[in-house]
């Protein structure tokens, strides 16, 4: 089985509300809402990835000395595994928007079960509510 690495990314504002990008239509797993991020390119680290990555998608720039790490997810799909280191990240210059066709959302811990996400994804969220 192929093990693809991507980093993600929980964006907290100064609310304590976590930044959510729902996958757009025509995409696989299209409706769910995910932390932003993307699939670590050769020669990346999962930290200069985020970067380009929030750069790409969201329009904002952050930096690798403030993306502190926070849990990972392992998950087999059927056809990859999926192993997803997920950063803490409260430092960033501009305002998310979509750039890519997602929805944004904000969210509180305590509505982060209220958001569909993908298998993968649903251990992660009482770490995070836990942790925030
Ligand atoms: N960014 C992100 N990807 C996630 C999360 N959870 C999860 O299973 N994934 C999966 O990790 C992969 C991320 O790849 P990507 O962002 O570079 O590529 P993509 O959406 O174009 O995916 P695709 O290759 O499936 O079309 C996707 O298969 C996505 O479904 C998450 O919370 N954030």
């Amino acid at each position: 089985m192929k093990v693809v690495l991507v980093a993600a990314v929980a964006l907290i504002d100064v609310d304590g509300r976590i930044l959510l990008a729902q996958r757009p239509p025509g995409k696989s797993m299209a409706g769910l809402w995910e932390f932003p991020g993307g699939k670590v390119e050769p020669g990346e680290t999962p930290e200069s990835a985020l970067v380009r990555e929030l750069h790409e998608e969201l329009g904002i720039e952050t930096w690798n000395s403030c993306l502190a790490p926070l849990t990972f997810a392992s998950h087999g799909y059927d056809d990859f595994h999926l192993l997803m280191p997920l950063f803490a990240c409260r430092k960033w210059n501009g305002i998310p928007h979509p750039k890519e066709g997602q929805t944004l959302a904000w969210a509180h811990a305590r509505e982060l079960r209220d958001y569909p996400m993908p298998p993968a994804d649903i251990p992660l969220i009482p770490i995070l509510r836990d942790w925030l």
